[in-house]
């Protein structure tokens, strides 16, 4: 089942999202990523969404949810979400294991679509994995989908996700992980003016940018933050976050980040990688 269809919005009222992205989950609850306990950082997140109050219509998890490629972690992750009560779609990061995504998510409840029609826009979920290696490619699999998806719904207002970042970031050590056939994603946008926004996760800090008519957002991961404007590797003592975005009928797109406080979880600043 490729496709949904979801009712959301409505009269002049946008279409609301979450989206939460690198959770870097392990198969064990103590697992940590440079000191910090992923799925703590996690949990705090998904409680201070819900202490927001804020409505969403669905949640957009945009790649690396788990950190050691265990059926266990997507267990883990289905079962963090499942009491936001909310549709959950998914892409691959460069740490997961898509194949095995595909397979189990269905089994915890959640849907493998990668097409999602609402009132006025569609969203679509790309996969951007090369197998083993961090930086992401577009297959021509994926392209013909994209090409299929928004010229058979010309009418609907596009937002398009993957894992990887089509711009660089500005950080020498994370650029050369970079979607690196993001040529010809610009080039098949160009052809399409309801393309509205590519959304990825991968950097792990926000970024907003806009080319020629298309937004490109990124967003903070729920763990651990990269410093922005690095050479080598760094790390950012800024909270966990997430984002909202508001999508409405006139093709206008509204967003926020979120963050956790300061110090909470503030990951081993000696780290030079992982
Ligand atoms: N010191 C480093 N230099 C280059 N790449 C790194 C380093 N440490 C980690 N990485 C990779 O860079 C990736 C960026 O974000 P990811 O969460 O995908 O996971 C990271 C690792 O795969
Ligand atoms: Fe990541």
């Amino acid at each position: 089942m490729d496709t949904v269809t979801l009712a959301a919005g409505g009269g002049d009222q946008p279409i609301r999202l979450l989206q939460i992205t690198d959770t870097h989950l392990f198969a064990q609850a103590e697992g940590q990523l440079l000191g910090i306990r992923t799925a703590d950082s996690f949990q705090a997140v998904l409680d201070a969404v819900q202490a927001q109050k804020a409505a969403f219509d669905l949640i957009l998890a945009t790649g690396d949810l788990s950190q050691d490629y265990s059926t266990a972690s997507y267990s883990r992750f289905a079962d963090m979400v499942r009491p936001l009560g909310r549709p959950v779609f998914w892409l691959p990061g460069n740490h997961d294991d898509g194949p095995l995504m595909r397979r189990v998510m269905p089994d915890f409840g959640i849907s493998p679509a990668r097409q999602v029609l609402l009132p006025g826009w569609q969203i679509l979920l790309l996969d951007t994995q090369v197998y083993s290696v961090p930086h992401g490619w577009l297959k021509p699999e994926q392209m013909s989908f994209l090409e299929q998806c928004l010229s058979s719904e010309p009418a609907r207002y596009s937002v398009i996700c993957l894992h990887h970042n089509t711009f660089p970031v500005g950080s020498t050590w994370l650029d050369q992980h970079d979607l690196k056939n993001g040529s010809d994603l610009l080039g098949l946008l160009g052809r399409f003016p309801n393309a509205r926004l590519v959304l990825c996760g991968h950097v792990h800090q926000e970024t907003d940018l806009e080319h020629n008519g298309v937004r490109f957002i990124s967003s903070p991961s729920t763990c651990i933050q990269f410093e922005p404007l690095s050479r080598d590797f760094g790390l950012d003592t800024k909270g966990p976050g997430w984002r909202y975005l508001q999508l409405y009928p006139d093709g206008r797109i509204e967003t926020q980040v979120h963050r956790l406080p300061d110090g909470h979880f503030v990951p081993d600043g000696a780290a030079t990688g992982y």
